[in-house]
């Protein structure tokens, strides 16, 4: 637990994120200032902005940097931070994205009166972000990484398709990669364990695509990576799949496991003709292609959830 000594916030905003709700921002840094605090707003213009905002904010003046954004944005802001040690300002979430994954994970409420009195006079959880790397480059995630059928969608919804038909972009996209769908095999090693898998989400969160559960011992604040194997391939227990998610069974559905461990390598086994680069998704966003390795980061950063 850490009380945030810094009655200053540094409050980024995606512009262009999820519902864009600008009036849920501008009231969650009224009631913030009211409280006596002072409130710095600035804009991304661009992807980057947000972690490069992070990576260099002045930790003396700021106590908390929050996000007004979805996943993605949280992602660089986690970024950012993860290398500057324990002084780094602690991170507050206004969910204005798709998903809102993380928000859910923390039990943040998503009203303005609750989202400013998280921001100051929550707790700080403690997090050590996972991280992904291939031999382009590395990225944190608070939440996921994930190769197979899930990564596929992810990469093929735009932003502008997401912005224009939101959650809707995401069940189009998986209509259309099931139509396309090939039964490609990844390999996945979890503390030198190989397995075999479908699809598979390596997960710090129990919540994905919003409030649904994939890892239902996973828990943001213990350094364990959950890896969730979909062992079953083919377009039929792919459907079974995602309708498991939508009801709440994927944790009891066959052919579904979740392995805990510390260290993962995924690459593919087979790509059954596919012959394109397989994508990862790290917490929503496309990111890597396969092969990576998956690890914890050495860095920690202080997420705000509810008192
Ligand atoms: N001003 C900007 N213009 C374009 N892209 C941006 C800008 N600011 C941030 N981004 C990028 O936009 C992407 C999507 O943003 P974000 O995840 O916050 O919203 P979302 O996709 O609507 O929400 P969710 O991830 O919860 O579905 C992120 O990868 C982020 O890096």
């Amino acid at each position: 637990m850490n009380a945030i000594d810094a009655k200053a916030l540094l409050l980024i905003v995606n512009p262009t994120a999820g519902r864009r709700r600008r009036g849920l921002v501008d009231a969650v840094a009224a009631r913030v200032r009211a409280e006596g605090w002072t409130v710095d707003v600035v804009e991304t213009t661009a992807a980057g902005d947000a972690r490069r905002l992070a990576a260099t904010c002045d930790a003396r003046r700021y106590g908390v940097i929050a996000v007004a954004g979805g996943d993605g944005t949280i992602n660089e802001v986690v970024n950012g931070l993860a290398g500057r040690g324990e002084d780094a300002p602690a991170v507050g979430i206004v969910p204005l994205g798709t998903a809102n994954v993380l928000a859910h994970e923390l039990g943040l409420g998503f009203s303005a009166a609750a989202v400013a009195r998280t921001m100051t006079a929550g707790r700080a959880l403690v997090m050590q972000p996972g991280e992904a790397a291939n031999g382009t480059g590395a990225r944190c995630f608070s939440l996921m990484a994930g190769a197979g059928f899930d990564a596929k969608v992810v990469a093929g919804v735009s932003a502008p398709l997401k912005r224009r038909l939101g959650r809707a972009a995401y069940v189009w996209r998986s209509l259309v990669e099931a139509r396309r769908y090939r039964p490609v095999r990844y390999q996945v090693e979890i503390d030198g364990v190989r397995h075999e898998a479908s699809s598979v989400i390596v997960t710090r969160s129990r919540h994905y695509a919003g409030p649904y559960v994939v890892a239902p011992n996973a828990a943001l604040g213990e350094p364990l990576l959950h890896v969730c194997l979909f062992e079953r391939w083919g377009r039929s227990h792919t459907f079974r799949y995602g309708m498991a998610l939508l009801l709440g069974r994927l944790p009891r559905t066959a052919g579904y496991r979740v392995v805990t461990g510390r260290s993962v390598k995924v690459s593919v086994l087979n790509d059954a003709g596919e012959g394109r680069d397989q994508p990862v998704q790290i917490d929503g966003d496309n990111a890597l292609i396969l092969p990576v390795s998956i690890g914890l980061a050495a860095g920690a950063v202080r997420l705000l959830r509810p008192a």
